[in-house]
């Protein structure tokens, strides 16, 4: 089927649907997810590079949709994976309220958001101590905001304020700064950004810059692919998403099934951050952990009519999906 324009070619295509869902809260800069579902000889799959990533940095997403759409997933070596809750840059009474009902045992804190003071940040990790107890696991994501002056410093504040934290992740931009930190700080450094944005996914674990690596499937171009990274790395992982809707979460459950281990919880309860979902049985945790689907769940017409945004916005999306489609290397 070709889609509504006439412009994309992507043969065998059976459906092409736009979405636009508002989120519950800003996160990574946004208030709205977007993307293209896709329907394949395979069954469902999602293409939904965040707005500021260029035709080619999204060529790997629309591989992870292609991948889902016409050829499936490797069988999994797990039924189920744990899943940490996701707290946003919000209050603390709000940061108490998602970690104590979400069921995890496991939480991320994004930290060091702009424009936010320092207090902030301790305060949303101490709720988060309180709503889980002793016994949770707390971890933070800085985004890269730091410097490594700062990162120590910040590191061993929130890691006093949180009674412990499993790790950082991403503390500074660079893989030399992760490394330069890494050597001044007892707390656990997590590698992301410099994984799924690089140009040379590896240069972590050669740099000696991060105790774990974070794998995200719908940026590295699929389940099969991200495996790759994940044996190259030489690191203890750990399968964090990209905010997609239920539809395209499931490739990255089915990478957190098909890791060889699996030693921390995943970053996979993030449709708990839209304000609505594609499918009608949401993929959400259930006593912090989520199944390992075998495919895609198919999108439900209703809520993909509910979803659809504007006739430009469409047009917006199915022109870059072609344009990224076209940038795909022979
Ligand atoms: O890992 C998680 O708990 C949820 C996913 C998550 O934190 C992210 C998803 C997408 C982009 C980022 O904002 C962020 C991350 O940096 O890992
Ligand atoms: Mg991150």
């Amino acid at each position: 089927m070709r889609s509504t324009n006439g412009k994309l070619d992507l043969a065998e295509l059976d459906a092409v649907r736009v979405y636009s869902l508002p989120m519950r809260t800003r996160f990574r800069g946004v208030t709205t997810r977007q993307g293209v579902l896709l329907s394949g000889p395979a069954g469902w799959g999602e293409f939904c590079p965040f707005e500021d990533y260029s035709d080619r940095e999204s060529t790997p997403w629309l591989r992870t949709a292609l991948e889902s759409c016409f050829e499936g997933w490797p069988e999994p070596v797990r039924d189920a994976v744990p899943i940490n809750c996701t707290v946003p840059a919000v209050e603390p009474e709000r940061a108490h309220r998602i970690a104590a009902e979400s069921g995890c045992r496991t939480a991320k804190v994004k930290v060091a958001e702009s424009g936010q003071p320092e207090a902030a940040d301790l305060e949303r990790v101490r709720a988060v101590r309180a709503a889980l107890g002793s016994s949770g696991a707390i971890r933070v994501d800085a985004n890269a905001a730091w410097d490594t002056d700062t990162a120590v410093r910040r590191i061993r504040e929130l890691d006093r304020a949180a009674d412990g934290l499993e790790y950082v992740e991403q503390p500074c931009a660079s893989v030399a700064e992760l490394a330069a930190v890494r050597r001044r700080v007892e707390v656990r450094i997590a590698a992301d950004e410099s994984i799924r944005r690089a140009e040379d996914p590896l240069r972590v674990a050669v740099a000696e810059a991060a105790d774990v690596a974070v794998i995200k499937a719908t940026p590295l171009g699929g389940v099969r692919r991200a495996l790759r990274v994940a044996e190259a790395c030489g690191l203890p992982c750990v399968v964090s998403s990209a905010v997609e809707s239920s539809v395209g979460l499931a490739a990255q459950l089915a990478l957190a099934g098909s890791l060889p281990e699996l030693p921390f919880a995943c970053g996979l309860g993030t449709v708990a951050l839209l304000d609505g979902d594609m499918v009608s049985e949401s993929l959400l945790p259930v006593d912090g952990w989520l199944a390992v689907p075998r495919h895609a769940p198919a999108p439900s017409p209703a809520l993909v009519a509910a979803a659809t945004p504007t006739a430009e916005t469409q047009h917006r999306w199915l022109d870059r999906l072609r344009r990224v489609h076209d940038a795909l290397p022979g």
